[in-house]
């Protein structure tokens, strides 16, 4: 489904965090929102999960518009937010519960979500007994198993070690691949971005709008090994300027191109 973003805008008070955000991500598309603390990229994926109205403009989800939270969009955030008391297949379940889905039903998504994140050996483990990835993948796992048509990542891997980022960088690639599902997700992570995102939108601050669109040219199918190759970090530099610029404009200085 096609997720349309117009001329949205948001102010807390005087303050200023969006203004004129017009944003198209079609059907099964990953995009990734970069820019520097305080852009409003946080405000931007809030907006769109319905938890908070925009002050102008509107969201529409395949022509529909965005009032509120609904299960077409699923979000996890950088705390993950697991139910601590919940096992990890019966947090997996619990949107599932909320759907009204039978019992053989939910049994046959769980496991298939269990599978796909790799958690079936920790199935009946409790959120304390996990490492921070893999509280992670449970809370991604629990999104998806929804079969949301978008889902929106923030900072989701933000607290994570270098690896472990690394191998839920390659799990979340994977799962995109294996679900089809239209990705926006929030990093502050340029390297990140570039290697999870086909289009990289770099925010402005204050206020925050679209400074920059960037194609990301490599191959649909990346691995690890894509960080090291020209294009990649060609592409890295200037999203890294872009978002520099776009902060330094905001700093009162002049950006250096
Ligand atoms: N509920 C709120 N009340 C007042 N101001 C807010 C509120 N939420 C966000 N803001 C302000 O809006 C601006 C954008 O905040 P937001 O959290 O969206 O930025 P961000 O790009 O996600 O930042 P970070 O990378 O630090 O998480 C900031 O100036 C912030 O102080």
């Amino acid at each position: 489904m096609k997720l349309t973003l117009t001329d949205v805008g948001r102010t807390f008070g005087p303050k200023v965090a969006l203004e004129g955000v017009s944003l198209t991500a079609d059907a099964g598309q990953f995009l990734c929102v970069v820019g520097a603390s305080g852009s409003g990229k946080s405000t931007l994926l809030s907006i769109v999960a319905g938890l908070v109205p925009p002050t102008t403009g509107t969201v529409t989800l395949a022509g529909a518009p965005v009032t509120g939270p609904g299960p077409e969009r699923g979000l996890v955030c950088q705390s993950g937010a697991v139910y601590p008391w919940r096992t990890v297949e019966r947090n997996i379940a619990f949107g599932l519960e909320l759907l009204g889905l039978s019992r053989a039903e939910r049994k046959a998504r769980v496991d298939w979500y269990l599978a796909e994140t790799g958690l079936e050996l920790f199935r009946h483990a409790l959120p304390k007994q996990l490492s921070g990835g893999q509280r992670q993948r449970v809370a991604i796992a629990r999104a998806l198993a929804c079969e949301p048509e978008v889902l929106l990542l923030d900072e989701p891997f933000g607290a994570l070690d270098v690896q472990t980022k690394e191998d839920m960088q390659v799990f979340l690639r994977d799962v995109w691949r294996d679900t089809g599902t239209t990705v926006l997700m929030v990093t502050h992570d340029v390297e990140e971005a570039v290697f999870l995102g086909q289009r990289v939108i770099v925010l402005s601050s204050d206020p925050g709008r679209v400074a920059a669109d960037v194609l990301v040219d490599l191959p649909a199918d990346r691995d690890l090994t894509v960080k090291r190759t020209t294009e990649f970090l060609r592409t890295r530099a200037e999203v890294e300027d872009l978002v520099r610029t776009y902060h330094r404009r905001h700093a009162g200085t002049t950006p250096s191109r």
